[in-house]
């Protein structure tokens, strides 16, 4: 088994007992950080900065070199699997992703294949080796994938978008060609996070940044059924140990009982769901990871750590908790005030934890 000096991410995935309440922030890598304008600026766009290896390595230690983050996780996007599809994606200058070639015809969709990773998405295999090398064993290295039913959604609309039409309405009036869609995206996944696995990722998260648009039995239909497809396909172990697997779907709360259900070690809160009642819901069964509030981090370092302690006694002294936001974190965040939240997740969970 390869030496971890910090392994208190993966412990509370698989709800062993750890000292404290290991922490991570979705987009800790990311433009809040000075250092990271800086790297972005040299590197040109931001795709660029994700298709050279040695920068979006750079970029990913920043945030931990700050702050004594219990994990890191890959620079890149969900994107890049789509783009590898040849949809052609590009970042229009403070508006968000493009595509130039969205799914529109039948013969598009028809024609759609899934990338092979090693090939198409070389770049990010290799940044993936080149982070582990980097963090030399000091803390666990997390890779990502979008949701089929999320790539989907940027796939149809081609940008993201506030009401969904495209995408309902293939939903509803084509379902046949939205099941192939999901059905190339999830293989498409599979594949990809299989690959970061091989190259050195030792936990998985899998973003289902928009299942919550969708009513109980679309999701169940376009977004459930293929997270648990994606859950199944993954690689259980590497290197001895247990590659622990995380699901996020952003407004899934309501959900929560039928996602814990589908296979994965954890899964994500956003915030709207306080997560003691989320627990008690789901038991030991799944660990939970998140829930604070991104905007909280704008008030006084003082109500940050009061906040963060609210969030980690409705959890609770069990283990199974993986403290995060309950999305990323903001570009206007001041980074001192990740430094009080991270401060006070460790100090005071360590308190609860040797309480119990
Ligand atoms: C929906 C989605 C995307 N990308 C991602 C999601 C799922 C999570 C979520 O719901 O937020 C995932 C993502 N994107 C990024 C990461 C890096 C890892 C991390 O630090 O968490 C991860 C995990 C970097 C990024 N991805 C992007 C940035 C900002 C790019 C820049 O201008 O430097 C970063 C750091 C760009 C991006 N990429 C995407 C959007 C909508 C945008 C524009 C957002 C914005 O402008 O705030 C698609």
């Amino acid at each position: 088994m390869s030496r971890l000096e910090n392994d208190t991410f993966l412990r509370a995935l698989a709800r062993q007992p750890v000292d404290y309440t290991p922490v991570w922030m979705m987009r800790q890598a990311g433009r809040y950080l000075p250092e990271y304008r800086e790297t972005r600026a040299r590197a040109g766009s931001f795709l660029d900065l994700c298709k050279n290896t040695d920068l979006a390595c750079e970029v990913t230690l920043q945030p931990l070199a700050r702050y004594p983050l219990d994990a890191a996780i890959l620079f890149s996007d969900i994107l890049t699997v789509p783009d590898a599809m040849g949809l052609g994606l590009y970042f229009a200058e403070g508006e968000g992703p493009r595509f130039e070639r969205p799914l529109r015809e039948e013969w598009e969709i028809r024609n759609l294949s899934a990338p092979d990773p090693n090939v198409e998405l070389r770049y990010v295999m290799d940044a993936v080796s080149e982070i582990r090398r980097a963090l030399n064993g000091s803390v666990p290295l997390i890779g990502f994938a979008g949701s089929p039913w999320t790539l989907a959604c940027y796939m149809v609309e081609g940008r993201s978008s506030s009401d969904y039409r495209q995408i309902k309405t293939m939903a509803y009036a084509r379902p046949d060609l939205m099941h192939h869609i999901l059905s190339v995206a999830a293989d498409a996944v599979v594949a990809y996070l299989n690959a970061q696995i091989e190259a050195g990722a030792q936990a998985v998260m899998v973003f289902d940044s928009w299942g919550g648009v969708l009513s109980e039995a679309a999701y169940r239909e376009f977004s459930l059924a293929y997270l648990e497809r994606v859950v199944a396909g993954l690689t259980r172990e590497r290197e001895g140990r247990r590659v622990p697997s995380i699901v996020f779907t952003k407004g899934g709360g309501l959900w929560l009982e039928s996602i814990a259900a589908i296979g994965s070690d954890g899964v994500g809160l956003d915030w709207t769901m306080d997560i003691g009642r989320a627990r008690a819901l789901v038991g030991d069964r799944v660990a939970l990871q998140g829930n604070l509030d991104p905007n909280v981090l704008f008030a006084p370092p003082e109500v940050v750590a009061r906040e963060a302690c609210r969030v980690l006694d409705a959890f609770g002294p069990h283990p199974g908790h993986v403290f995060n936001l309950g999305h990323g974190i903001s570009q206007f965040t001041p980074p001192e005030s990740v430094d009080a939240l991270v401060e006070t997740v460790h100090r005071h969970s360590r308190r609860l934890h040797a309480a119990s």
